[in-house]
């Protein structure tokens, strides 16, 4: 699903010691990975890459067995959509659209992602409604502004954005910082359910060591770039 080969990042050309750099890293398909570490040491900086959102300095990064740097920045950006569904930090939903337009927005730009979401339900609509009630979000929500929603309800939205059309990578950047701590895990276990039903590999990013356990893989990012 994920592999990674001497992979090296700097954000400046003349930067003397890469942001990043990755002898190896292989994620199988339906890992639940979580990656942690101090703050600056790249999470982010790596979630980018493996969105394509960023190119690696060298090495190589493939996602699907798609080497993403080998594509032109309009099939990456279709590969983004079709592929991968990203859960940020912020959330990033639109303020003045409710909770269902936000949520079929997640696979407006992917044929591929919309024909799998009609396989479960006879509308995008009617799937987001169903990811959103699956996700936890009371019906009764849907239809609201999101901008009136409160955090952990507009997380939910979010997740459902990502999830709808049953994306093979979910990458989630820190969203539960803003919970508590029994919320976090309610919703990191929904995150789950929605991972294993749509068959997607879940890389999860949080500076909450507490979560570990829930995962079945860890992955310390400073200790994985000592490894040669
Ligand atoms: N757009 C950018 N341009 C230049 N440098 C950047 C940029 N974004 C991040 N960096 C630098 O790259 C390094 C890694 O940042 P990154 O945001 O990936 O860390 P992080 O582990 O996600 O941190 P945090 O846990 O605080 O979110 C930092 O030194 C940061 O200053």
């Amino acid at each position: 699903m994920i592999d990674i080969k001497q992979l090296s990042f700097k954000w400046q050309k003349h930067q003397i010691k890469p942001t990043l750099a990755i002898a190896s890293l292989e994620v199988i398909k339906g890992e639940h990975v979580f990656l942690h570490g101090p703050s600056g040491c790249g999470k982010s900086t790596l979630l980018a890459l493996l969105a394509g959102i960023n190119q690696p300095t060298s090495g190589t990064l493939k996602i699907l067995d798609c080497e993403l740097n080998q594509l032109s920045n309009s099939k990456r950006d279709a590969f983004r959509a079709d592929h991968i569904g990203y859960i940020f930090q912020n959330f990033n939903l639109l303020p003045y659209l409710s909770p269902l337009e936000n949520v079929t927005l997640g696979c407006q730009f992917s044929k591929l992602r919309q024909k799998k979401a009609l396989t479960t339900s006879s509308s995008l609509h009617q799937e987001a409604s169903r990811l959103l009630n699956a996700l936890g979000l009371d019906e009764q929500f849907h239809q609201q502004n999101v901008a009136n929603l409160s955090i952990g309800q507009q997380q939910r939205v979010a997740a459902a954005r990502a999830f709808i059309g049953s994306p093979e990578l979910i990458i989630a950047d820190e969203p539960t910082s803003a919970l508590d701590s029994n919320n976090r895990q309610a919703f990191i276990k929904l995150l789950f359910e929605q991972a294993q039903a749509a068959n997607s590999t879940l890389v999860f990013v949080s500076h909450d060591d507490s979560l570990q356990p829930l995962f079945n893989r860890n992955i310390d990012l400073i200790a994985l770039q000592e490894q040669v």
